[in-house]
């Protein structure tokens, strides 16, 4: 019989009889006022901003609100198994943690507790490069749970060509790359603060402990950690990079691809004829384009485009279960969990993590049963108003 997330609120029912009643809102919408008076206004800001007036996040939460789901009634919903398949990989939900730089911003235990939370909850964790712990030690804080890296694709190529063999080496089995950020967005909250974390003293260990991220900088990083902190924000990021040089990057990683940061039909299809594996409909949390299409509002046309080729995963504006529902019913294969895992980590370390996850998926079971399905394979635009089935 498979796990019923759902079960974890008659966890919590029965354990307030006992007097114990979570320390973390069971409304993960809750969470980011909770973090935003916990953090300091530099960090809450760089969290929770996002680009020009905010317009494009505010579409993402618009455009998953939007969609309504119609529910069934009688079909023997008592045993459900909410695991799926995603390039190749078992896992027990559609959900993994997105990719999230330099989280020792919020918290000292930073991404190996990010990770730990994923993997003691059998999700996988995509460490993002611009992380606050070398890739190394995350892995190791993780054991031999399912782990993907997120590379940004560097100006440099040895480094890019040092970061695959790490990241091989240390066991990560999905190669996430991201295409959307070859400059920062236009964020008002970081820039009305001049505050950027790499710039305030934060670094990203992963470049800084990488030997051919190292042989770039003139003094030994701590000698001089400014310029090292400069030499990244430098070179993280290719504003000169197009389709084809994606070859470099199959060349060099013999596990999936997934493009992360697609929105358009044609760069999915792009992506397919490159050989890639899978795409992220994303705009980054909107943190990138300001006034740009929410991205659930992309998501069905990417999957009517390439949904036969590629796997399509989503991101931007999960929140909720229901959330996790619409994505799925619009075509998605899973989803990645972005902002609410790192209020998680800030209010209560790795445990914040867990309840922020163990929510979602109660949530998202509770949502299927509800709504009259077993697993998330019959989940399609039928269960959506206005949808027909496929
Ligand atoms: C503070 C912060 C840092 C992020 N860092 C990265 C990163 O290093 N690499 C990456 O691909 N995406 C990064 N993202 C984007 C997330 O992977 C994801 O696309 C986004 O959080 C989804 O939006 P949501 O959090 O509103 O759901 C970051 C997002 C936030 C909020
Ligand atoms: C100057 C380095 C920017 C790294 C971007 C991290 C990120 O993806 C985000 O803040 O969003």
């Amino acid at each position: 019989m498979a796990k019923h997330w759902a079960d974890f609120q008659y966890e919590i029912y029965l354990g307030g009889m006992g007097g114990a009643v979570p320390r973390l809102p069971m409304d993960l919408t809750r969470l980011e006022e909770l973090a935003e008076h916990r953090l300091d206004a530099g960090p809450a800001g760089y969290v929770a901003g996002s680009a020009g007036n905010g317009s494009t996040a505010r579409a993402n939460r618009e455009a998953l609100e939007r969609h309504r789901i119609v529910p069934r009634l009688l079909r023997d919903v008592g045993e459900r198994d909410l695991s799926v398949e995603v390039l190749g990989r078992a896992l027990p939900a559609p959900v993994a943690l997105a990719p999230v730089g330099v989280l020792s911003i919020v918290h000292p235990e930073a991404e190996p507790a990010a990770a730990r939370a994923a993997a003691a909850q059998g999700v996988p964790y995509i460490l993002s490069s611009a992380s606050s712990t070398p890739m190394e030690q995350v892995a190791e804080a993780m054991g031999d749970a399912e782990r993907w890296f997120q590379l940004y694709w560097a100006k440099d190529r040895e480094v890019t060509r040092s970061f695959l063999e790490r990241a091989k080496g240390a066991g990560y089995s999905v190669l996430v790359v991201t295409l959307d950020t070859p400059l920062l967005g236009w964020r008002p909250r970081d820039l009305e603060r001049a505050y950027l974390p790499f710039l305030h003293g934060v670094g990203t260990a992963n470049y800084f402990s990488d030997p051919a991220f190292r042989a770039g900088l003139d003094k030994p990083v701590h000698e001089d950690p400014n310029a090292a902190v400069l030499h990244f924000a430098g070179m993280f990021g290719d504003p000169g990079k197009t389709w084809p040089d994606l070859a470099f990057l199959r060349e060099h990683w013999d596990g999936p691809i997934v493009l992360k940061g697609v929105l358009h039909p044609d760069d999915a299809r792009l992506a397919a004829d490159a050989g890639m594996d899978g795409v992220v409909v994303s705009n980054h949390g909107g943190r990138q384009v300001a006034g740009g299409v929410g991205a659930a509002d992309a998501l069905a046309d990417v999957v009517r485009a390439v949904g036969d080729r590629l796997t399509v995963l989503f991101d931007s504006g999960v929140r909720t279960g229901d959330d996790v529902f619409k994505a799925l019913a619009l075509g998605a294969s899973a989803v990645l969990l972005g902002r609410p895992y790192v209020y998680g980590l800030a209010l209560d370390g790795q445990a914040g993590v867990e309840h922020v996850v163990r929510c979602l998926l109660a949530e998202f079971d509770l949502t299927l049963a509800l709504s009259g399905h077993r697993a998330p394979g019959s989940v399609d635009a039928g269960c959506l108003a206005g949808g027909t089935s496929s």
